[in-house]
């Protein structure tokens, strides 16, 4: 049968290769490949399930364990060196729950046992009296321990948890802030970095750990099951027993009574009384999200937020902030719990209890024993194998190395150390020359800028140009050394860009984009971070940056002014989403209106958002007015009305005047091309024209010159008419 290639988008993690695909859908498995499977509009891949035992998947599970094993150990090490106590209290406990299964099989078979003696003999003597009462004694006993581990297991997880987010997540944040964006936009750093909404469940090795703990209590439990199973058989010689009548009615009763959670189902919410959670799961945001890294980048805002994450860690400590997990520690009051231990998970117990004044029947005995037993020994391999087949534990040990994968992830781009400005350095502005500069924006893709060629001299005023997609986005983020040219070269003062240590270099430049995204803390953060505390300083700072950017009456009509958070982290929602059976009833939902902070976000429109942008960066300026030497504005006033864009435009262009560059980007052509000293007009990747209004406008009256510009400046003219 005819087979043929299916291609996977170049996106795809490594390991899933090309699969052979057979004509009509269905796969043929091939060593190493994927297969791929088609559901309704979704296309699967998956890798082909290791045959269970053939020597060849022996002999590749063998590689991996000795491959994944040295960073499971060293996870291993380091989770116990970061929180000795509660690692050892944490396995004793999961230990202390290995004894419990295997001790009721043993006293199932004992009372068994005495109980066909009896009958036999038709007496029970003193001394079977007496031994039950011990081994059911014993049997409470260690009913009270389990209860008492499982409950401690709980609660040293939500410690380990505390212990490995403070642990492992600032390391992770400092790694990730120090990243560039093609570099955090990887398969390698998207696979192994924490997502940018997982600030209260994500706990870096934890997963991890609990998996080996669990296989290794589920392990040693099957192991003792099978032992005293082994010791019950040596010993046969068994018979029946009576009185489960009374458990058969006493077992759903406590099932059904004893309530499912410790609100019984009525729904709930939560919220933290500390701001320094908020704060942290908004710096987590601000860390991880895509969508922040080219401002935080330009505003040489990394570090910062690295040092502010370790900050407020250590301030809130190894406290859990795992808002999913507090529903389950609503528990049930103790007694349901040991009730449920005692009747519902081991019966004979008690049946035992009433023997000596029974008359047991003789024939069920060995049916009991033997139900009992296969009952516990299949639910104990059933969670010894896992629902994932058993190379789970392949995969588990390979979460280790992710994790260190992780921690490793470098940058892609040069990194220079030169200083910004350069002692030759014009006081007018910086000077930008590209040379044949070509880019694309991944492997594969098209040219987004195509043999680019030009010179922006110090202290020029350049408008760029061109219909949409024409590559004059891309062209302008290559200067703050967010992603770097596919060929050519970009000089900033006759040195190479790559040459330059990019925070001093992005400490020089001001850029206002499109698509300026507000941080998910109090506007004033937004406008001030990373700037020292002094009150009055920044009160005029904002001042004026909310007069430039026009956002002045914006913020006086916002309910909390310039507290108020735009679109803050979502913690309080996230923690509802997870109620499971239940509804958030209203009156939990006005507790958490009345006590917990506003986790809503303030609607505002697109052109007030822009506004705001702009504010932040005329903030960002008017603190380092005297580094700074471009400013560059990619339309990033496309919203926001033609009276305030030509405000905030004007106040860019003069703020900076005399001693910046200036690069306007826009579709206007307005007063702003005809004031500019050069224009770079941008079509499919390609600089098609450069020069001043004037001279673009002659160049298309002469016969055979380009007419780009000129048909823009008059289709935006025919337009307005
Ligand atoms: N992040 C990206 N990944 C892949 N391709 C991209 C990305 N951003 C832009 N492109 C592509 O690069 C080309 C140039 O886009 P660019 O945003 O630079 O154009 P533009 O001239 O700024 O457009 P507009 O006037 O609409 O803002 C387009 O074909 C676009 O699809």
């Amino acid at each position: 049968m005819d087979s043929k290639q299916l291609l996977l988008p170049t996106s795809m993690p490594p390991s899933l290769v090309l699969a052979d695909v057979e004509d009509d859908g269905h796969t043929l498995p091939k060593s190493g490949g994927v297969r791929r499977l088609s559901l309704g509009m979704f296309q699967v891949a998956y890798g082909p399930p290791l045959r269970r035992f053939s020597l060849k998947s022996f002999r590749e599970s063998l590689r991996e364990l000795r491959r994944s094993a040295p960073c499971a150990t060293r996870l291993l090490l380091e989770i116990y060196l970061t929180a000795r106590t509660a690692v050892t209290v944490h396995v004793l406990a999961a230990m202390l729950l290995v004894i419990s299964p295997a001790y009721s099989l043993y006293l199932s078979a004992t009372i068994l046992g005495v109980v066909e003696e009896t009958v036999l003999s038709r007496k029970m003597t003193d001394l079977d009296v007496s031994m039950l009462q011990g081994l059911v004694l014993i049997w409470l006993f260690v009913a009270v321990m389990s209860t008492l581990a499982t409950r401690i297991m709980a609660d040293t997880a939500l410690i380990l948890k505390g212990y490995l987010r403070a642990h492992f997540l600032p390391e992770l944040v400092d790694t990730s802030l120090r990243l560039d964006l093609p570099a955090l936009q990887s398969q390698k750093a998207i696979r192994s970095l924490p997502g940018d909404y997982g600030f209260e469940w994500e706990v870096p090795g934890f997963t991890f750990f609990d998996e080996i703990v669990t296989r290794l209590r589920n392990f040693l439990t099957v192991v003792g099951e099978v032992g005293v199973l082994a010791l019950i058989i040596c010993r046969r010689g068994l018979h029946e027993a009576q009185l489960l009548a009374f458990f058969s009615l006493m077992l759903p009763a406590i099932m059904l009574l004893k309530p499912s959670s410790g609100v019984g189902g009525a729904g709930w919410v939560f919220w933290a009384t500390n701001r320094n959670f908020y704060y942290l799961a908004a710096l987590h945001k601000i860390a991880f999200s895509h969508d922040f890294r080219p401002t935080l980048a330009r505003d040489g805002l990394c570090a910062y937020i690295s040092q502010e994450y370790k900050r407020i860690s250590a301030e809130l400590g190894y406290l859990n902030v795992e808002t999913i997990s507090l529903q389950s520690s609503i528990q049930v009051r103790w007694y349901w719990d040991l009730l449920h231990a005692i009747i519902a998970d081991y019966p004979l117990a008690l049946c035992a209890l009433i023997l000596p004044w029974a008359d047991p029947l003789s024939t069920l005995v060995s049916m009991v024993l033997v139900q009992h037993a296969s009952t516990t020994l299949k639910e104990s391999i059933r969670m010894l194998r896992g629902d994932r087949g058993p190379d789970t534990l392949l995969e588990v040990l390979g979460w280790a190395e992710r994790l260190y994968e992780a921690v490793a992830l470098e940058s892609e781009l040069n990194r220079g150390t030169a200083e910004y400005p350069r002692p030759w350095s014009s006081t007018k502005g910086m000077n930008i020359t590209f040379r044949n500069v070509s880019f694309r924006h991944r492997e594969g893709a098209p040219l987004a800028v195509s043999d680019v060629d030009f010179e922006i001299p110090a202290g020029s005023l350049a408008v760029v140009v061109g219909a949409n997609g024409s590559g004059k986005s891309s062209l302008l983020s290559l200067l703050p050394g967010l992603r770097e040219p596919s060929a050519g070269e970009i000089l900033i003062d006759d040195k190479p860009l790559a040459e330059y240590d990019l925070d001093s270099l992005r400490g020089a430049m001001a850029c206002l984009s499109q698509d300026e995204e507000m941080y998910p803390v109090t506007l004033r953060q937004n406008m001030l971070m990373g700037r020292g505390r002094d009150i009055e300083a920044d009160a005029e700072i904002l001042r004026a940056a909310a007069h430039m950017g026009r956002a002045t009456d914006l913020i006086e009509r916002l309910p909390l002014k310039y507290d108020t958070i735009l679109d803050p982290a979502a913690v309080a929602a996230q923690s509802m989403q997870g109620c499971g059976i239940g509804h958030v009833s209203d009156a939990a939902m006005r507790e958490l209106e009345a006590h917990g902070p506003s986790f809503l976000p303030t609607p505002v429109s697109g052109g007030e958002k822009q506004r705001l942008a702009a504010t932040r960066m005329f903030s960002r300026l008017l603190q380092r007015k005297d580094r700074v030497r471009l400013i560059v504005c990619d339309e990033a006033t496309g919203a926001v009305d033609s009276c305030a864009e030509r405000d905030i435009l004007r106040n860019m262009k003069e703020l900076g005047a005399g001693q910046t560059t200036r690069i306007f980007v826009t579709h206007r052509f307005g007063d702003l091309v005809k004031e500019a000293d050069i224009i770079l007009v941008m079509k499919e990747g390609r600089l098609v024209q450069r020069g001043t209004h004037t001279e673009l406008m002659q160049e298309a009256l002469q016969s055979g010159g380009c007419r780009e510009y000129a048909d823009m400046y008059h289709a935006q003219a025919d337009r307005i008419l």
